[in-house]
């Protein structure tokens, strides 16, 4: 059994009924522990709802969410969110008192909560950033912030939705290219959504690709055993890139043909 479960997994928004919206329907997901699961799909599908599921954000309208036996019912510190963009920085708080930020809610010392901090962000590649404040640094800089902030609690489970969609190609390339060696061996296990297949395959372990909504869930998974760092040039990439592309574009299009329809 799977340290995540999804089974069976409903959700709706508005009253139950006909008038009811359905946005997932069915959806059975199972995360190994340690396990970079990335989920694609078309716009609308469902991924961030899946995602706030599992943080316990929202609730099933049926079906269950179990993590280690235990069905999920509210947040929890053991679930680490990271989101797009950085409006999440507290803005009067310094790079460093950011990311001491959760440890100080949990009762960590402030020696150990300093060195806990200036290791994580060193490993992100701002130990000279410490003493700024989220205004005074690039995208690239606050969504490494981010990260270390969600990393120094060594949370087991990180739910990152499309944690680099506001950064430029090129800060985009490093920061997945660290979240590769960051990730490998750290244990944790993480669900990650992205629009981006190339990112999906330098990432992870395994790729959901989602049905167009309404109703949807996960059409097709893809396990990767490419080793890492992958080439994003070879051939191997290039055959991954193009069987996902397949499944992922066939949704992506009855999305655009209804639009266009509608
Ligand atoms: N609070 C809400 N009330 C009603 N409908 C909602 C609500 N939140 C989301 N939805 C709808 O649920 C559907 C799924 O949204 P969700 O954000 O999970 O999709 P997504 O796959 O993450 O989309 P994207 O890739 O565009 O971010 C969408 O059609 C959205 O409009």
């Amino acid at each position: 059994m799977g340290f995540i479960r999804f089974s069976g997994v409903d959700f709706h928004y508005g009253p139950a009924g006909s008038s009811a919206v359905s946005i997932l329907k069915g959806l059975e997901l199972e995360l190994a522990q340690g396990e970079f699961y990335v989920l694609l799909g078309p716009s609308g599908c469902g991924k961030t709802t899946a995602l706030n599921l599992l943080a316990g954000f929202e609730r099933p309208s049926a079906g269950t969410i179990v993590m280690e036996g235990h069905a999920i019912g509210e947040p929890g510190m053991d679930r680490v969110v990271i989101f797009q963009g950085d409006d999440s920085l507290y803005p009067w708080l310094t790079a460093q008192e950011n990311v001491e930020f959760p440890l100080r809610m949990t009762g960590v010392g402030a020696a150990e909560r300093r060195r806990r901090a200036a290791t994580w962000l060193s490993r992100v590649g701002l130990a000279n950033h410490g003493q700024k404040f989220p205004h005074q640094l690039s995208g690239g800089m606050k969504q490494r912030i981010q990260i270390a902030r969600a990393l120094v609690c060594d949370a087991p489970v990180l739910l990152m939705d499309e944690p680099f969609g506001a950064l430029d190609a090129q800060t985009r390339t490093i920061l997945q290219d660290e979240l590769v060696s960051i990730c490998n061996g750290s244990g944790a296990t993480v669900l990650f959504i992205t629009h981006d297949i190339a990112e999906a395959i330098i990432l992870a372990d395994r790729i959901g690709v989602m049905r167009a909504g309404p109703g949807s869930a996960v059409k097709d998974e893809f396990a990767l055993d490419l080793p890492r760092p992958r080439n994003r040039g070879s051939v191997e990439f290039a055959a991954a890139y193009d069987r996902i592309q397949r499944v992922l574009g066939e949704e992506v299009r009855k999305v655009v043909t209804r639009e266009a329809a509608a």
